[in-house]
């Protein structure tokens, strides 16, 4: 299991080692003893799996105190491209975001601490995202700010048109960045 570092402190790819034979792969999704010597010492209490079809936007949300959330978040099928956006107001990188692909294939993972808003932009039809977190969820605390803010001026582009993108009523009423008022 690899894990490196982004621009981003604190936001880690993690990149599992992949056992192929002749009937196909293993490897361990989660290592609690590895992910800890990395710093990653959440303790994990919930698991989530979304499935979605290509264009299937979720985000960007992140839970309020006490309910704040580390994610810890993979794709079992299909490719979203994940993006983490850094609020901790104290932050050199606050307002910035990292984005990645995981996929099915390439079996990243990304460790996102609490202090960041999370979505991804679905790539595929049928894709399977699952991740575990360090908190319960708790509707009351959901907060988020929209997927095209142009101060996060997040780069989605993924060849699929505005036209095409699949939002929940949720999301599409998020705050602008300018209103946020970040809790950490
Ligand atoms: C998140 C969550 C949702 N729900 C229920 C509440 C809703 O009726 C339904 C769908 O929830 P939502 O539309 O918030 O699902 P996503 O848009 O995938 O939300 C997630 O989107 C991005 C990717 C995130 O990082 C968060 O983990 C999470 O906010 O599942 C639960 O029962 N438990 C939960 O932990």
């Amino acid at each position: 299991m690899q894990i490196t570092e982004t621009p981003i402190a604190g936001l880690l790819v993690i990149e599992p080692k992949v056992w192929k034979d002749n009937r196909g792969y293993f490897y361990e999704s989660y290592n609690a003893r590895i992910l800890a010597e990395a710093g990653i010492t959440g303790n994990f209490v919930q698991d989530n799996q979304s499935f979605s079809q290509k264009g299937a936007l979720r985000g960007m949300h992140a839970q309020n105190m006490p309910f704040e959330q580390g994610k810890l978040v993979r794709v079992l099928k299909g490719a979203v491209l994940d993006v983490a956006v850094d609020i901790r107001k104290a932050s050199a990188t606050y307002g910035q975001h990292f984005s990645i692909e995981l996929s099915g294939e390439n079996h990243k993972q990304l460790w996102v601490p609490p202090g960041f808003l999370h979505g991804f932009l679905t790539l595929e039809d049928e894709t399977i995202f699952t991740y575990k977190v360090t908190n319960y969820y708790d509707k009351a605390s959901e907060i988020g700010v929209m997927w095209n803010d142009p101060d996060l001026n997040i780069n989605w582009n993924r060849e699929i048109s505005e036209q095409e993108l699949i939002l929940s009523e949720k999301d599409l009423i998020l705050s602008s960045f300018k209103d946020f008022k970040s809790p950490f």
